[in-house]
């Protein structure tokens, strides 16, 4: 039981589902909630995303055999058989499609493309050969957030296309931290991440200058999604203080402090998220 659990990427999957709920919310802007359309399009969103996940666990388990940080994942170890994990992503990704078509056909396209970027142009494409694959790989990342908000608002899609930029100008600065941190891990399995290619300092200032736009952006929602004052005043400053530390990094990148940026990165997007709800209800 454990292995399916561990194959699906649970902190991953949570807050790829905090962004999800929270679309879902602000899209509705009310708490009269219809619970079985609400359970029905996150049940949808949260199969899909466990399932691409195991897809992609499926597809990088030779490289994840050779990165410290990924060889002991249930399809490396040998815990879970690569059929076994096929069969699984498969059947939780067709199955999460198949609710998704119960809410609306652009809720179930939402999740078809997060599973194409994810799949398709990430994993199989560009993964082991461009260093910008996370630049169209994070589309995918973006989609539980579109699907959140077009599950209730199908057609004006303006407020969940922020939504989806935000977590879309999110992703370097997730990804390319971790790649710093673990770059021997990298190299190993020949994975040309952007920091390991054009150098940790470059990539840093790439990660700041996309930051920067991901302020612009929550604040551009505070507008277009006509939140509270609150959410504006918590959301800026979470997002500025996240890009005095990137600047100051940038300045001295270091390996062993990268792993903190990751993990600042990760808390940075939920309190983003999280004070959108205060947008609402505060
Ligand atoms: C192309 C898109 C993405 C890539 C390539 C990616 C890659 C990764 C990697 C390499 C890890 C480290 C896994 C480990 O060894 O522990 C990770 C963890 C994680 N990812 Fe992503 N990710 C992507 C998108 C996202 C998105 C959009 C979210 C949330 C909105 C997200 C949330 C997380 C979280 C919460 C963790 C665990 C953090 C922790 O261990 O504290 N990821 N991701
Ligand atoms: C709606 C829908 C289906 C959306 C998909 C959302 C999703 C699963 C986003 C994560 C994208 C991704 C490529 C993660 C794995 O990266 P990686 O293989 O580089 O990470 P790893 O090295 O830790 O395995």
């Amino acid at each position: 039981m454990r292995q399916f659990i561990e194959v699906i990427k649970p902190k991953q999957t949570a807050l790829l589902m905090i962004t999800c709920v929270v679309a879902y919310l602000v899209s509705l802007r009310s708490l009269s909630i219809d619970i079985v359309h609400f359970l029905k399009a996150m049940i949808s969103t949260f199969l899909a995303v466990a399932g691409t996940t195991a897809l992609n666990m499926w597809l990088d388990r030779d490289i994840d055999a050779l990165m410290c940080r990924t060889r002991n994942r249930p399809v490396p170890s040998g815990k879970l058989s690569p059929k076994t994990c096929m069969i699984y992503g498969s059947t939780l990704f067709i199955s999460g499609f198949l609710i998704g078509l119960t809410v609306n056909v652009v809720l179930a396209i939402v999740l078809l493309l997060g599973l194409i970027f994810d799949i398709v142009i990430y994993t199989i494409l560009l993964k082991r050969k461009s260093p910008y694959s996370i630049v169209l790989g994070g589309f995918a990342g973006a989609m539980p957030a579109l699907a959140g908000w077009c599950a209730v608002r199908e057609v004006d899609i303006l407020g969940g296309l922020l939504l989806a930029t935000i977590v879309l100008l999110w992703i370097p600065a997730h990804i390319w931290y971790i790649t710093m941190h673990y770059e021997d891990d990298y190299r190993k399995a020949n994975i040309p991440m952007y920091p390991l290619v054009v150098g940790m300092e470059k990539a840093s200032w790439a990660i700041v200058f996309c930051t920067a736009l991901m302020l612009i952006v929550v604040a551009l929602l505070y507008i277009v999604a006509d939140l509270s004052l609150l959410y504006l005043v918590l959301s800026t400053l979470v997002v500025s203080y996240f890009l005095y530390k990137a600047v100051r990094f940038a300045k001295a990148p270091d390996r062993v402090k990268a792993r903190k940026m990751y993990k600042l990165a990760s808390v940075t997007l939920g309190i983003v998220y999280i004070s959108m709800l205060f947008g609402i209800f505060g």
